[in-house]
Parts: structure tokens; C-alpha cells; sequence
């Protein structure tokens, strides 16, 4: 049996797929049954790394969605617009959908599994978080005896690019994020990854698969590493950490509703702990949970080949499903129709690091622990390290403790006269 195939967009992603699946021999055999009808673009007459004919290339896209003959349409488009409208379509038309869109499924997911439920088809998306490596698919399929109760994951290529590049060689932020731009890992805007939204769309979506409910993508809290300074990354080397932009999803099993903690942020992870050295493009998810304990999935997260090589996984599901009938696949479709219940941010226990710009006068720590003591804000450790511009400059570890208390506390330390500046706040991973 032979499947057709239209491709949208033959880009970094697009061109790593095209490249794959023309060159089937010693890969699965179920490759030989693929074959490239359509692949849509913008423009014709870029340079690509696969040359198609002129029958073949189009910038079309409706005649892509449109064409009876195709089976599978794999979306590689990115952004939200016309990607969302062209899958709905495609579906519509009976076909399935191979995406590695994370923002469309996790701002879209709802509207797209519900047709394409109705419509009988596959929506695979194992591309759409942490590139190449496989966690999609033992979320839905190997996972599933688990009550999880937590997913930490280095979720995005180009940001951790750039802390890991900043922490191993002091280097500059521009240049490192144009590298990143040239090695095809970043996204069309770039400020989507640097913001922390590329990971927010991606931990929406494990969290999904994890806790068994829609995830509204608005309610994940997200913060980019805009705000990492090499001051901050150097203080945490000095004290046992490195500074990774986290995605973390936890289910509170102590709260009434099983309410979730959805949050992106940088954050300081201890030395040795297994995140810690995760570095350059590479992505990894650590999944938590009951009876399994914890496992880690690691590898490459973006990039033309690692994506492709979860993008042909799809194909690859699809085109062994397909001759067994109309019956869906229980593990491979999606079915939630509730939504998660979001814990506020004010409510998140964690542990934090603050860096202060204080006066340089006795009594002033002093100050600083009285303030933290009146909201309940446990302190790990309390040091001056330096001196700069004449201030004294104080780093702050607490223990576990509600960001709600933790925030009133620096607002009255912010009110003190003698506190010049809060001049950086992080969170610590447990
Ligand atoms: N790059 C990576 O490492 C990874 C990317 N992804 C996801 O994969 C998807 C593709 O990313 P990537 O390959 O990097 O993106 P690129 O920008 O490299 O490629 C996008 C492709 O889509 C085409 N395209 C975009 N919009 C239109 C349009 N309106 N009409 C016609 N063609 C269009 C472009 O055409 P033209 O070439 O003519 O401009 C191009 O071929 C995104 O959803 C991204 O988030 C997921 C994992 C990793
Ligand atoms: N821009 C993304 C690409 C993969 O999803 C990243 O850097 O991780
Ligand atoms: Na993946």
C-alpha cells in the first residue's frame, strides 16, 4: 500500500522530513510506503536543501488540504495562522495530520481533536515537544499505569543554547541567539522561545497527555530568561547551581481538585541534579510518578534531523494503522473534554533567590531577616558577597515557601530606605 503525503512548508523542518523520506533504505520499511505528493511553500524560488519538481512544489497550500488523493498532511508551517485553518480543513477533507506545531495544538488542541474525532482521523504531534526525542508517545502509550504527579523539562533548544553558552563561555546574548538562528533551532520570532512561550506551549501539552484533562493555555505562568544576567549566573555557580529555563507541570494530590501547577520560569537547579547537565540544544523531561518512580527522556530538541526523526515516527504510526481499518487507535487519540483546574501562581510553594543592592551600614541583614521573618519567608542562607557602585550586595536562598508571602515580603523590603534595589529574583528547584 502506498500513502501520499502533502507537506506544508519546507523549511528547517520540512526540509529534514523531505530528506528522510527519500532516502527510505536501512531505515523502517514502512517508509517505502510513503510517498511525497505536495509540498507547500511561500516562495519558489529559495534555495532548498531538496529540489522538487515544479509539480510537486506549490504555494497553493488549499490545493495541498484539498486534494483527495493525499492521506496524510504534515503541517510544518509554524505559527498559528494559516496553519490552524489548514489542518481543520485537511481534517475535514478526512485526512490525518502529522504537526510539530506546538502553538497551534496548545492554544487549538480543543476544536482540532473534537473534529477530528468526528472525522475518524489521527492528529500525531511527537515533533511538537522536545524535538526529537520520544515523549509523546510513551506519555500515551508506556506511561499509562502511572499516577504522574510531576513533569520538569528543559523543553526548549534555543534558550538552553544560549544559558549554556552564556554559563560555559561568558559569552554575548545577541550573538549566541543569532547562532541559534543559523543552526535552525529557533523559531520564525525568536522572542517566542527567549519569552519562555515555546515552552509554555509545550508543557501545556505534556501536561495534558500526563493528567488526562485540556490545559488553557492562558493559565500557564511564563516567564523568559530576558531577565538572566551573567552576575546572577556566575553568583549561582558559586553557590551549586546552574540556571535553566524550567517547564514545570505538578499535581497537588493534597488539593480537593487535583489542581494543577503549570508554570515556565529560569530557575537555579542544584549541581548534581539530573536537569543540571543538560546542555546546548539539547532538551530533556523528567517524569515523576507512582509506581514507576522517576524517569528522564534526553536528546536533541530541535533541529532539522531530530525533529524529522519524530516527524517520520508519526508517518511511520499512521502507515501501520491504516490498513487495519476505520477503528481508532484507543492510545493514539485524544478524548479529554474537561479542563484542569490551574493552582494561582500567589499560591505555588517555592524555594527563591534574591539578589539585593543594600546600603553598606550595621544592621542591614538584620533588617532584610526581619522583613523576610514577617511573612513566614524561611531563610537557607543570607550573605554579602561584594561591594559594587558602594552598595553592598546580598544574595538571598530561601526555603519552601508560598510566592504570594515571598512577594509581600520583598515589597516591604523594597519600602526600606536602606535597600537600594531588588535586582534580580529566581526561583530554586527543590
Ligand atoms: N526548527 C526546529 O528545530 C523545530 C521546529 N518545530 C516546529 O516546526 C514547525 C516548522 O518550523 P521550521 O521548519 O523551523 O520553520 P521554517 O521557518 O524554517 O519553515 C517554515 C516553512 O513553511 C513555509 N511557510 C510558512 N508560512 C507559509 C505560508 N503562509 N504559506 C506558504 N508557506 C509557508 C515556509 O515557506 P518558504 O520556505 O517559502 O519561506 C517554510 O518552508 C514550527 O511549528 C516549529 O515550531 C518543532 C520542533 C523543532
Ligand atoms: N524553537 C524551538 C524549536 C523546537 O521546538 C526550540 O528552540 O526548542
Ligand atoms: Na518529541
Amino acid at each position: 500500500m502506498v500513502y501520499q503525503l502533502g507537506i506544508l512548508g519546507l523549511g528547517t523542518v520540512g526540509g529534514g522530513v523531505a530528506q528522510v523520506l527519500l532516502t527510505p533504505e536501512q531505515r523502517h520499511p514502512l517508509l517505502q510506503e510513503l510517498q511525497i505528493k505536495k509540498v507547500g511553500v511561500r516562495d519558489l524560488d529559495k534555495p532548498r536543501p531538496v529540489n522538487f519538481p515544479p509539480e510537486i512544489l506549490t504555494t497553493d497550500l488549499q490545493s495541498i488540504v484539498q486534494d483527495a488523493e493525499i492521506d496524510i498532511v504534515v503541517e510544518l508551517l509554524g505559527g498559528l495562522e494559516p496553519a490552524r485553518t489548514l489542518i481543520l480543513e485537511a481534517i475535514a477533507q478526512g485526512k490525518h495530520i502529522v504537526t510539530a506545531n506546538k502553538a497551534v495544538i496548545s492554544r487549538f488542541g480543543d476544536e482540532i481533536f473534537t473534529a477530528a474525532n468526528q472525522a475518524g482521523v489521527y492528529v500525531m504531534l511527537e515533533a511538537a515537544v522536545a524535538g526529537g526525542i520520544p515523549v509523546i508517545q510513551p506519555l500515551k502509550q508506556s506511561l499509562g499505569a502511572n499516577r504522574i504527579h510531576t513533569v520538569t523539562g528543559i523543553l526548549n533548544g534555543t534558550t538552553n543554547y544560549i544559558l549554556t553558552r552564556m554559563q560555559q563561555e561568558k559569552g554575548d546574548f545577541a550573538e549566541i541567539l543569532a547562532d541559534a538562528q543559523r543552526l535552525g533551532y529557533a523559531e520564525a520570532d525568536p522572542s517566542t522561545d527567549i519569552d519562555g512561550l515555546d515552552a509554555a506551549d509545550k508543557i501545556a501539552i505534556l501536561a495534558s497527555l500526563a493528567f488526562g484533562g485540556r490545559i488553557a493555555r492562558d493559565e500557564v505562568y511564563c516567564q523568559g530568561i530576558r531577565s538572566v544576567t551573567a552576575v546572577d549566573i556566575a553568583y549561582a555557580d558559586k553557590l551549586g547551581f546552574v540556571i535553566k529555563l524550567l517547564a514545570i507541570a505538578h499535581r497537588d494530590f493534597s488539593q480537593a481538585d487535583n489542581a494543577l501547577e503549570l508554570r515556565v520560569h529560569p530557575t537555579l537547579v542544584p549541581l548534581d541534579h539530573p536537569l543540571a547537565s543538560v546542555n546546548g540544544v539539547h532538551n530533556a523531561v523528567l517524569i515523576a510518578g507512582e509506581p514507576l518512580g522517576e524517569v528522564m527522556f534526553y536528546g536533541p530538541g530541535a533541529g532539522a534531523g531530530a525533529t524529522a526523526s519524530a516527524v517520520v515516527a508519526d508517518l511511520i504510526n499512521i502507515a501501520a494503522l491504516l490498513p487495519m481499518g476505520n477503528q481508532s487507535h484507543p492510545l493514539l487519540t485524544c478524548t479529554h473534554d474537561h479542563y484542569c483546574p490551574i493552582v494561582p501562581l500567589a499560591q505555588v510553594s517555592s524555594r527563591f533567590y534574591a539578589r539585593l543592592l543594600a546600603e553598606d551600614h550595621p544592621g542591614v541583614l538584620g533588617k532584610l531577616g526581619t522583613c523576610f521573618g514577617n511573612y513566614g519567608v524561611s531563610l537557607e542562607s543570607l550573605v554579602q558577597i561584594g561591594i559594587k557602585d558602594d552598595l553592598a550586595e546580598v544574595v538571598v536562598v530561601t526555603h519552601h515557601v508560598c510566592e504570594g508571602e515571598f512577594r509581600q515580603a520583598l515589597d516591604e523590603i523594597k519600602s526600606l530606605i536602606s535597600v537600594n534595589q531588588v535586582a534580580s529574583v529566581l526561583r530554586v528547584l527543590a
